[in-house]
């Protein structure tokens, strides 16, 4: 399990990010971590890999706290950056040199994920496409086996083919045992993949709710023509029609939009929110 408590966080010479920030995550699960620019995710994933220290309260990592930076919890977290450099060397040396620091690296694994996103190991890092780099950290970080990992943006660079077989592989590589984060502003990618969806905005969480709970409390329609606006809780302009959220007061669960689900929160998270506090008195 993770648990931030009381996070407080400021970079040098700003303003807070994070003030008295709580956060629990629990095993078994993709969590989605979403937010516009600058509202604090690659700070808070930073703070989990004790890359970042907070200036008061704790992040505490499967038992140990992050800023430690144990050498047990870190063979444990595998971080794919959204940004990187790789050296110049092969996959197959790269992998040999780096799959060391974790204790549970499956060689297997890694040649499985290779093959299936077509990755040869004698290519050297330092030429790959960045689509190509991506698809080797994300092999890699997958075959670390480690029970935190995270992803910032890993669908950047992928082409249509390969951000389908990320979201296979990922599917596949969850068991009980791991937590699964997933930064990114491309939320169709996460579609069918993640059980939840975890919004920051200014350094604060805004929303935090499985994505069973959203589709048993709220419904995504893309014509809202002649539903009354009382009974909407949020609406945009979809090619030409007036889409949006609405409670879900027929008790079918439905598919969550999460494009929707996202703009809704941003726009108002607090009607939003509304509707889960309320929702058990009204079935
Ligand atoms: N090294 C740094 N020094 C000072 N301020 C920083 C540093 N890194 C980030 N910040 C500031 O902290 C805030 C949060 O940044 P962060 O990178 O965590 O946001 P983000 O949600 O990951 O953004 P994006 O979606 O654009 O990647 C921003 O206001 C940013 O300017």
């Amino acid at each position: 399990m993770i648990t931030l408590k009381d996070i407080s966080f400021r970079y040098k010479k700003k303003a807070p990010l994070f003030e008295n920030l709580n956060l629990t995550l629990q095993p078994g699960f993709i969590y989605g971590l979403l937010g516009k620019n600058g509202a604090g995710k690659s700070s808070l994933l930073k703070q989990l890999c004790g890359l970042l220290y907070p200036n008061s309260g704790e992040c505490n990592v499967f038992g140990y706290r992050a800023a430690d930076r144990n050498p047990e919890m870190l063979q444990d977290i595998c971080l794919v950056p959204e940004e990187f450099s790789l050296p110049a060397l092969s996959i197959a040396t790269f992998v040999k040199t780096n799959a060391v620091f974790y204790a549970k690296f499956s060689h297997n694994q890694m040649q499985a994920y290779l093959a299936e996103f077509e990755l040869d190991e004698t290519a050297k890092l330092s030429t790959l496409s960045y689509g190509q780099k991506k698809k080797f950290l994300i092999s890699f970080a997958l075959a670390t086996n480690a029970r935190l990992l995270i992803l910032d943006e890993p669908t950047n660079g992928l082409d249509i083919p390969s951000k389908s077989q990320f979201r296979k592989i990922m599917a596949a590589a969850l068991d009980e045992e791991k937590i699964i984060i997933i930064s990114t502003h491309q939320v169709r990618d996460l579609e069918n993949l993640i059980d939840n969806i975890l919004v920051l905005e200014q350094g604060k969480i805004i929303f935090n709710q499985s994505i069973a709970a959203i589709s048993e409390r709220l419904t995504f329609e893309y014509n809202l023509a002649g539903v009354p606006d009382a009974e909407i809780i949020y609406a945009e302009e979809l090619q030409g029609r007036k889409a949006g959220i609405v409670a879900n007061l027929t008790g079918y669960e439905t598919r969550v939009d999460l494009e929707l689900m996202f703009n809704g929160i941003v726009k108002d998270a607090g009607k939003i929110n509304e509707r889960f506090a309320t929702y058990k008195y009204e079935v």
